[in-house]
């Protein structure tokens, strides 16, 4: 008698054994048209998550102004950012790449398979979630692309999972990556990629700028700890790179409505360093995986802009880790860490 005998006729086929490993990273657009545009920002704009306002207050907002004007306008932005070869956003790449990677690195383990999925747009959490578990997959580790926990980027993709929990009769067991805002190796990485660029430049930049995405200053008041892994990861990153603590600023990007963000807000920062005499700098983005729009646009070429027209003259951005070896390194060692016990 096999595990499988005493199944019902009708009974799905039960698979199980393995260990599922799924990489989720905010999201993308399918394409950088008005509706592929508005689909993406409607799902996006719509999470309680993000956008804390009650909808009353928002919705009349959301539909009636934003919905409207910003497709048009972030996609134009998407469409300087594209990835045309491959027809589709650098996130998209980097996400599926460093999935691919992960498990050519992790064949000693034969029962986990790793997969990737987007928080917004496809291939989402739910389907991956199904695909994994007809796979066999057990037990699932998730984890959410984000060195940094916040709720509007961590949480929110846990509660994703977990709502798909809710409707399944068979879950499988879920275990969530907590943040690694202060992993050592992480920290290396980004050390390593800031002395590789900088070794590359034929000009030192006087001023470093770690830039964050920023969150609104009231998510941060009610407990939100985003702010402060900021500030730990940037403290370990000036610590390893061995510089004076003045060479290194802190700043928050992306800021979105009127509401007062964390800050000193980089685009500011930028023009005010420029404006004071600085004329040469360099930018990180520890807190994004991956390249995406609000690093490739928004620093790579509008903060960039403001430099200059403000009187810097050098401006260089840093590449995030992206599937460099240094990224996969760093996905990888937290994916084996958490998974112990597992395998
Ligand atoms: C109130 C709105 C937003 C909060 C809070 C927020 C937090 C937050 N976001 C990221 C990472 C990314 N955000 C990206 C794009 C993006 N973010 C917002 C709004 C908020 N983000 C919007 C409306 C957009 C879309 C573009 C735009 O309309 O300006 C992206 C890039 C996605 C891509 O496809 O390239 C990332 C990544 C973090 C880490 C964070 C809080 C810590
Ligand atoms: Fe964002
Ligand atoms: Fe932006």
């Amino acid at each position: 008698m096999t595990d499988r005998d005493h199944l019902p006729v009708n009974h799905p086929p039960v698979k199980f054994g393995k260990v599922g490993v799924l990489l989720v990273n905010l999201g993308t657009p399918d394409g950088t048209d008005y509706k592929s545009m508005r689909r993406y920002l409607e799902e996006f704009l719509t999470d309680k998550r993000v956008i804390e306002w009650s909808p009353w207050k928002w919705y009349p907002i959301l539909y009636g102004i934003v919905l409207n004007r910003r497709p048009q306008k972030v996609g134009k932005a998407y469409e300087e950012i594209w990835n045309h070869e491959k027809g589709e956003s650098y996130l998209r790449t980097y996400t599926r790449n460093q999935a691919e990677k992960m498990a050519i690195a992790m064949t000693d383990l034969p029962n986990v398979r790793v997969d990737w999925a987007m928080r917004y747009g496809q291939p989402s959490i739910k389907s991956k979630i199904d695909e994994l578990q007809k796979d066999g997959c057990e037990k699932i580790l998730l984890f959410p692309l984000y060195p940094q926990y916040a709720a509007a980027t961590t949480a929110t993709v846990n509660d994703e999972a977990f709502k798909k929990l809710l409707s399944m009769r068979w879950q499988p067991a879920l275990r969530t990556v907590p943040q690694y805002a202060d992993d050592p190796v992480y920290i290396d990485a980004l050390a390593n990629s800031i002395e590789k660029h900088i070794a590359s430049l034929d000009w030192e930049p006087e001023l470093l700028l770690t830039s964050y995405h920023g969150i609104p200053m009231s998510y941060f008041e009610k407990g939100d700890p985003y702010h402060c892994y900021c500030y730990k990861t940037t403290r370990l990153l000036i610590d390893r790179l061995g510089w004076p603590k003045e060479k290194v600023m802190l700043t928050f990007q992306s800021r979105f409505g009127p509401e007062e963000w964390l800050n000193p807000y980089t685009d500011k920062t930028v023009e005010k360093l420029a404006k004071d005499g600085v004329k040469k700098i360099a930018v990180i983005n520890p807190g994004f995986v991956s390249d995406c729009l609000e690093t490739l646009e928004e620093i790579a070429g509008e903060a960039g802009e403001i430099f200059t027209h403000n009187g810097g003259e050098k401006f260089t951005h840093i590449p995030c880790l992206n599937d460099s070896e240094d990224g996969m390194r760093v996905l990888e060692t937290v994916v084996r860490r958490e998974l112990m016990g597992w395998v």
